[in-house]
């Protein structure tokens, strides 16, 4: 199987139709791949938060049409990063105020959206995206027939493992997380996603952005982890398309050989009382 991360890079002075129009044109790119991925937020930037309402667009906006067209077009699978995503408003409200999600977009080779997966753990403790989004509340995988299955996680899910267990738990054998992680914790973004691969016995995609958002540099170094936690591929901090070669097979194999997940001791994240 070969995917190909887009790093794109998200820097203020390109628009976000312009950024758009660079994304589909890398996509397109990438034919011969069966998977590509775009990072967390890439069309406004994971912290520019002044533009996540004006940008925020319903579930079928122009990212979605741009990402339909351009996945059947290369003949794909897409993970298309994610959006800011205007929700459906609750009853009585005008149709512009419905809450706001960081949410991805998973399209076929034929450009149908199979999957969406809001966030569910939201960046900046009592500010930013931790306020100005709702959490999302569904775990999502996405069957790749034939192929692998998709477990879908965004940039600060990663700190949280019982996440990862969930989506295991529901058959994802390729965890794919996009991300806008800032240059300052890096370290923890390359030992996280080897952890995550190690602990789930699982291939692990990070995508994440280049440049710099509303003032926060970009890590970059999106990296391709196999089940054993041995890095395939790591990219640079610019604009990068990282394409590597895996066998996801290897999943099988692994679980197999060095039986760990049957030792889990399933009910420990409950208080238990004797
Ligand atoms: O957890 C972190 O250090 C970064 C998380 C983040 O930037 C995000 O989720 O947008």
């Amino acid at each position: 199987m070969r995917a190909s991360l887009i790093q794109i890079a998200v820097d203020e002075g390109e628009s976000v139709a312009e950024r758009r129009q660079r994304a589909v044109s890398l996509v397109r790119e990438q034919a011969g791949a069966d998977l590509v991925v775009l990072p967390e937020l890439w069309t406004t930037g994971a912290f520019a938060y002044e533009e996540f309402g004006p940008e925020a667009e319903l579930l079928e906006g122009p990212t979605h049409e741009a990402m339909a067209k351009a996945a059947s077009d290369t003949g794909v699978w897409l993970h298309a990063g994610s959006i800011p995503e205007r929700g459906e408003p609750d009853g009585g409200s005008p149709a512009g105020d419905g809450p706001l999600y960081n949410t991805s977009l998973v399209f076929s080779p034929t450009g149908d959206l199979v999957a969406a997966y809001r966030k569910i753990h939201r960046f900046g403790f009592d500010k930013g995206e931790a306020v100005l989004m709702g959490a999302g509340d569904d775990l999502v995988t996405v069957r790749m027939p034939g192929a692998t299955t998709l477990g879908l996680a965004t940039c600060y899910d990663l700190r949280f493992p019982e996440l990862f267990r969930g989506l295991v738990d529901a058959g994802a054998e390729t965890l794919v997380i996009p991300a806008g992680w800032p240059e300052r914790r890096r370290s923890h973004w390359t030992l996280l996603a080897q952890a995550r691969a190690v602990e789930n016995q699982a291939f692990v995609l990070a995508c994440g952005t280049a440049g710099t958002h509303a003032g926060v540099p970009q890590a970059g170094h999106s990296l391709v982890v196999d089940p054993w936690g041995e890095v395939l591929a790591e990219a640079g901090r610019g604009e990068e398309v990282l394409t590597v070669e895996f066998d996801p097979g290897k999943v099988a194999a692994t679980r197999e050989q060095f039986p760990v997940l049957k030792d889990r001791v399933l009910g420990l994240d409950r208080p238990r009382r004797r």
